[in-house]
């Protein structure tokens, strides 16, 4: 299969590189100068969990692609950017891997060809130009994105992925608005708490911190569920201290925007559901709370309009 995976940064790099490493796909990379120069000189690095180097195509330019399959692995409030370059190209399908919602909308607003939504629970860190560090196992969950994905351009997008040796769940359309959901919960209680404590993930897993994972969840249930999507409370609480106790030790993407003093994806995690609230009259506080002091903190530094 020819895959563009464009946003070749921390997850993109890892999952362009295991799906380079199988004669079945011809995979390039859509990327920053640096580490786009780093791949065409010397391949791409991986380390971690496996230790391996790959040879992709790269490129800083993603206008006039053409592939089987996009995959879209940049930052939420990268997206409509992203799209616009894809737009100019050729695909025959889109799958967003991202954090935060509204990613397959954005991108259904600009190309033609069936739009699949995706959650990965890989874990990767970019280290350098050209280098890319597996910190987490985990899965891909892929689904048609309604009304514009279909089941059989999923399971061929899944079988592709397979083929690659990566873990993925290939889910219907009600099936990937709930894991998209449920990882919604996931992000909204682990990482806004997690970047303003300034802890690991393990903290939300002991008093006081797990005090913190129950209303969020609650919240984000109750708004799924005026959204038509069918998930319980405990089920976005029992799924937010797994994720806690799989990544104690880790620090959550927002912690490390933080500490970076880097833009966060707290209006597409957090944001988001006080927005979606918003439409169906449900208050959801300890939401709020969360988006108000990440978007003071990135107004703060500069990072985002005063009145954003
Ligand atoms: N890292 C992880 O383990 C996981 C990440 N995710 C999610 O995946 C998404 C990506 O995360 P992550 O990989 O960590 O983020 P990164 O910032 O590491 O990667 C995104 C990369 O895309 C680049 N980029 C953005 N726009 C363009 C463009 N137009 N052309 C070329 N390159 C571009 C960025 O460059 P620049 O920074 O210079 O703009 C950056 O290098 C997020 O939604 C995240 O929440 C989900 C699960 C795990
Ligand atoms: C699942 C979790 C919280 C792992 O840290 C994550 O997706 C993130 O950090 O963005």
């Amino acid at each position: 299969m020819e895959i563009v995976v464009f946003g070749a940064g921390s997850i993109g790099s890892l999952l362009g590189a295991l799906l380079a490493r199988v004669p079945d796909h011809d995979v390039t990379l859509v990327g920053r100068g640096p580490h786009v120069s780093a791949i065409r000189r010397r391949g791409l690095r991986v380390e971690g969990i496996e230790s391996f180097t790959v040879e992709p195509q790269a490129t800083t330019d993603g206008t006039d692609l053409a592939a089987d399959l996009v995959l879209v692995t940049v930052k939420a409030y990268d997206t409509e950017a992203a799209a616009r370059e894809l737009r100019t190209g050729e695909f025959d399908a889109v799958c967003s891997l991202q954090n935060g919602m509204g990613n397959e909308e954005t991108l259904a607003g600009y190309l033609d060809c069936p739009v699949l939504g995706g959650t990965t629970s890989y874990g990767a860190v970019r280290t350098d130009s050209g280098e890319v560090v597996w910190n987490g196992a985990g899965e891909i969950a892929v689904g048609p994105w309604a009304p514009r994905g279909d089941d059989e351009t999923a399971a061929t997008v899944g079988a592709a992925m397979t083929a690659a040796g990566l873990e993925v769940d290939v889910v219907d359309g009600a099936g990937i608005r709930r894991r998209l959901w449920e990882k919604l919960a996931v992000n909204a209680a682990i990482n806004p708490t997690t970047a303003l404590a300034r802890v690991e993930n393990g903290a939300l897993g002991d008093e006081p911190g797990t005090d913190l994972v129950e209303p969020i969840a609650r919240e984000v249930g109750a708004t799924a569920r005026a959204e038509g999507v069918t998930l319980s409370d405990e089920a976005l609480v029992d799924a937010v201290g797994e994720v806690v106790t799989a990544t104690a030790e880790n620090e959550s993407s927002m912690y490390a925007d933080v500490q970076a003093a880097r833009r966060t994806e707290i209006d597409v995690i957090n944001g988001y559901v006080v927005e979606r609230a918003r439409e169906h009259g449900i208050d959801v506080p300890t939401n709020r709370t969360l988006w108000t002091l990440l978007r003071a903190w990135e107004a703060e530094r500069g990072l985002r309009a005063i009145d954003a």
